[in-house]
């Protein structure tokens, strides 16, 4: 096929390891998981979930290209869930929708509000600087007791 850009290609919508590989094969600079907000089809896997498979079967690919994601994302503590797992940047959408509704002023609120509880999250965490941010600052397992 010929290539009809000199710009990096991005593909968003990745929704399985097996797509992240095979993005990757076919020379990637990054990656974008994303399941379009749960808008598309119902049950489809959240980016957190693809991001924690690709961590558990292939963790790797989060060091060969920049791995992006959105979906769902409303609180500092799901940024930086997916921090933790190696992933870059992480997008919202229908939040700045729906603070758009405010116009300017409400789009940057919610950015300020964004920005103080990543900041907040991250000092509970005792995390001073994302970039440190790693895997092991979440417990990825179940604990659930009533249950095993
Ligand atoms: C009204 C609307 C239209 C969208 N249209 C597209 C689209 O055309 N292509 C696409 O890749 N994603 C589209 N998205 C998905 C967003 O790019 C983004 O992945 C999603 O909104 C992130 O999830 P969140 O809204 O839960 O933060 C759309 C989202 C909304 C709310």
């Amino acid at each position: 096929m010929a290539i009809m850009t000199s710009l990096p290609i991005i593909p968003k919508g990745i929704q399985t390891v097996d797509d992240a590989r095979l993005a990757v094969k076919n020379g990637v600079k990054a990656i974008y998981l994303s399941n379009h907000g749960g808008r598309q089809l119902d049950t489809t896997p959240s980016s957190l979930e693809v991001a924690l498979e690709i961590y558990n079967e292939e963790p790797e690919i989060f060091k060969q290209v920049e791995v992006y994601a959105d979906g769902g994302v409303r609180y500092g503590a799901d940024v930086l869930k997916l921090l933790a797992l190696g992933v870059r940047a992480v997008g919202m959408g229908r939040p700045f929708m729906y603070a758009n509704m405010y116009g300017t002023e409400g789009v940057e609120r919610a950015i300020e509000i964004a920005k103080h509880e990543i900041a907040i999250d991250a000092a509970n965490l005792g995390v001073g600087d994302l970039k440190a941010i790693g895997p092991q600052y979440v417990n990825w397992k179940s604990t659930n007791v009533w249950f095993s």
